[in-house]
């Protein structure tokens, strides 16, 4: 497990969503965990992840008072995901991101003990065997989350897009269209990843992921975070609370082992 550095000035924040003792009683699989990477288990059987979103399927983006969400539309097999780890296709839902109000923190996954600034989270359902994302929720196999990490570098041209689209969406279950985008321009150039079965980090935190997480992250620049920072948890007229540190706690790893695609 992870001490922090008790000399770092920096106690890490608990949102006031994830004070409360936001435990399932006997859950075995929550996420999110520390990878550690010397622990992981290359898996020579796993199989490239493959990737096929049609930019004509995202819908809007909207602040829900979390995180902001990009979803799309679900009711065909237009944005798929499918080898991996995972034994059927699944169906891109939405994706959205956490992060910290600085830059020593924000994932929600850290690689030997250590966070990003940013995690961005593309969400997926087996409509192979489920009839509606509700129920997929509800399953061991019902979901699959990429897991992407940010780290301060060079602007992210393809982010922008999203960026210059976030003033509009400041407030709580606020939404505005957003009819183009492909996901794909988020994805790290390296194939890399680890993978384990694990849960959503925010209520249900259902035990229904299998977690795809990239080894390589994806470069953004300072401004690109504020932009982020700049979002808020509250409705329009309630007191201002900026959207910052919405991650959960490192969970426990429990009797599960992580699997790298890689040697
Ligand atoms: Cl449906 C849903 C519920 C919670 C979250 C938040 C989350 N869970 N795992 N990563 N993010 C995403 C989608
Ligand atoms: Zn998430």
């Amino acid at each position: 497990s992870c001490s922090w550095n008790p000399d770092s000035l920096h106690h890490l924040p608990v949102h006031p969503l994830w004070q409360s003792p936001l435990t399932i009683p006997g859950g075995t699989r929550q996420s999110p965990i520390n990878i550690q990477w010397r622990d992981s288990v290359y898996d020579p059987f796993l199989k490239p992840l493959k990737i096929s979103y049609d930019p004509a399927t995202c819908l809007h983006i909207w602040n829900n008072g979390y995180s902001f969400l990009v979803e799309f539309d679900d009711s065909t097999d237009r944005s798929i995901i499918d080898g991996g780890p995972l034994e059927n296709q699944y169906r891109l839902k939405q994706f959205h991101f956490h992060w910290g109000a600085i830059n020593d923190w924000g994932s929600e996954h850290t690689v030997d003990c250590k966070f990003y600034p940013a995690e961005l989270h593309l969400v997926h359902w087996n409509a192979v065997v489920y009839p509606t994302f509700e129920e997929a929720v509800m399953e061991g196999d019902g979901l699959a989350v990429i897991g992407v990490f940010l780290k301060l570098g060079a602007r992210h041209e393809g982010l922008q897009t999203l960026v210059d689209a976030l003033p509009a969406v400041k407030h709580k279950d606020t939404v505005i269209e957003f009819d183009v985008f492909d996901p794909s321009c988020l994805m790290p150039s390296c194939p890399d990843y680890w993978t384990y079965a694990g849960s959503l980090t925010t209520p249900p935190l259902t035990e229904s992921v299998t977690w795809i997480i990239k080894k390589q992250p994806i470069e953004v620049d300072e401004d690109q975070l504020e932009a982020f920072r700049m979002l808020l948890f509250t409705s329009d007229g309630e007191e201002e609370k900026r959207m910052v540190d919405n991650f959960r706690p490192l969970q426990p790893l429990m009797n599960r082992t992580v699997r790298s695609s890689f040697q």
